[in-house]
């Protein structure tokens, strides 16, 4: 057991109701100041296995509870966070180094409002019958079993529960193995469902280190779907294994969102669209980190957006007045630090940051905004994860949709302009799974989120998620005889 920030947190895994240690454990560090705050078990095959065969064994009378139950016991859950919310905020925060603002008012309620949304959702599905030639068609959502679900550490609660919520208000159990930069919250979680009267087995947390945890729990044979939300390698490798077994996949992965800045737009508008980008250190997949603004008003945004971005308090992730914290990790910096290095080293400019904020300890990186990088080079191809945004100007439409379209990601995009004309032609032109215009990150988990390209395969919300999450099935039965 951990105390961080005053709450108690269990450093084992939650395998069949049980807290489970293993022989080994490995460090979790605080962003904030990078001490060591809790020594989490570091679980490999035997414990993934332990966990799947729980899950399997819960899965058959868990599958056989009524829509009701599981609703309830849903909504219970989220009772449970929202009893929660300060701890589990101020334990995200020490843990994963994003704003604590931003975990009360935002993201915890989020957490609560995954359950609800599912529970409610489960308790609606279902399509109207249909008959072909007087045979009658009947559509059911069917369980899949044992859901390995892998999660990151920019947002672990709430990208968690995200995929937990729909998978069991889908009858399924599940086995979480979250992030290593980020274990907590996953861990006080399994306090909730106990709390909240989830039987045993039904969902289950590993703790450990992707290479192996992870692994193993993506290779394991007893598991019928795979949900991931990371890295492009990383998926590439959970593919594979995925392969092994012909295991159904969702992958939500990174992004290189443009962000298009027409003439005819609401320049403050826009400049406040383009400053929120740097939310959360910039470790967002859906940032729009390529600002794209047509040339005629490209001098007037820049002024006016480095005067904004200037103005954002960095520093400490637990003060309320803070607006941008540190990164995650120090190899997670330096791979920022390293993008921004070979950029300028090519011959970009850096317009604001460039480079760590030493003043505020290891792990803060400033604000950059970097221009004149060369056509198709690194910076404005691949995801940076950081406070790094790049700035490209534009003549005509044409133009700036092919430099929208100009990356192998394809997650979000974002339109500021005052022709609804306009965004209708653009947006429908722009390869993402989520276009934005005149607004940004306004979600709702009715809605179809996911990527083109390299962003992902499949998408979650609604019965986008249950579709994943279960056996879809069509009974088609003839007339009866009267
Ligand atoms: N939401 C997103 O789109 C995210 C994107 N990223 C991108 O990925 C970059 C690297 O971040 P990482 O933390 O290294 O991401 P990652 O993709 O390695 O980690 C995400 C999760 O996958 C697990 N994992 C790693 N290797 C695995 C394997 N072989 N089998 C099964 N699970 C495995 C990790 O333990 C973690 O839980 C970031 O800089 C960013 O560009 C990272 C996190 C979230
Ligand atoms: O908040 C959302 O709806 C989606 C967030 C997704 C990420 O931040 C991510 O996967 O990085």
């Amino acid at each position: 057991m951990a105390t961080v920030a005053g709450v108690a947190v269990e450093d084992g895994h939650w395998i069949g109701g049980e807290r489970i240690a293993s022989a080994e454990t490995f460090e979790d560090l605080s962003p904030i100041d990078e001490q060591v705050i809790a020594h989490i078990a570091r679980g490999g095959a035997e414990e993934v296995d332990a966990a799947v065969r729980a899950a399997r064994a819960a899965f058959p009378a868990w599958a056989a509870t009524d829509r009701q139950e599981r609703a309830r016991l849903l909504h219970a859950i989220a009772d449970g966070v929202e009893k929660r919310m300060e701890q589990l905020a101020i334990v995200e925060t020490t843990d994963n180094g994003a704003l604590l603002r931003s975990h009360l008012r935002g993201v915890m309620p989020r957490v609560a409002h995954n359950f609800r949304f599912f529970a409610d959702w489960l308790l609606g599905l279902g399509r109207d019958d249909f008959e072909t030639r007087g045979h009658r068609n009947h559509v059911s959502w069917d369980p899949a079993g044992v859901c390995a679900l892998i999660t990151p550490w920019n947002a672990p609660l709430m990208l968690a529960t995200w995929k937990i919520a729909p998978a069991l208000a889908a009858g399924n159990t599940v086995v979480l193995k979250p992030a290593e930069w980020s274990p907590l919250t996953a861990s006080l979680l399994a306090d909730i469902t106990v709390e909240a009267g989830l039987p045993d087995g039904v969902f289950n947390v590993v703790q450990g280190y992707g290479e192996e945890a992870g692994a193993a729990l993506v290779a394991h044979p007893d598991v019928r779907r795979i949900s991931f939300t990371g890295s492009v390698p990383t998926a590439r490798r959970i593919a594979a294994a995925a392969a092994a077994h012909l295991v159904p996949l969702s992958l939500e992965l990174g992004g290189k969102s443009p962000l298009l800045v027409f003439a005819d737009a609401d320049l403050d508008l826009a400049v406040n669209l383009a400053v929120e980008q740097y939310d959360n250190a910039g470790q967002v997949c859906l940032a729009g980190t390529r600002l794209l603004v047509e040339e005629s008003i490209a001098e007037e945004f820049t002024e006016r957006f480095l005067a904004r971005a200037r103005a954002l308090r960095q520093g400490d992730p637990r003060e309320m007045g803070t607006d941008i914290g540190p990164q995650i990790h120090r190899d997670h910096l330096a791979r920022i630090d390293g993008f921004v290095r070979r950029a300028l080293d090519g011959g970009a400019t850096a317009l604001l940051g460039g480079g760590p904020n030493t003043d505020l300890g290891g792990l803060y990186y400033r604000p950059t905004l970097i221009t004149g990088a060369a056509p198709g080079s690194e910076i404005l191809r691949e995801e940076v994860f950081g406070p790094v945004l790049t700035l490209q100007t534009f003549r005509t439409e044409e133009q700036a949709v092919e430099m929208a379209n100009s990356t192998d990601y394809g997650l979000a995009a974002t339109i500021a302009t005052g022709s609804p004309e306009r965004a209708e032609r653009v947006s429908a032109r722009l390869v993402a799974g989520t276009v934005w215009v005149n607004c940004f990150f306004v979600r709702d988990l009715r809605a179809p989120f996911g990527g083109a390209r390299q962003s992902g395969i499949g998408r979650e919300g609604g019965d986008w998620s249950f579709d994943f999450y279960c056996d879809v099935k069509n009974t088609v039965t003839a007339p009866w005889e009267k």
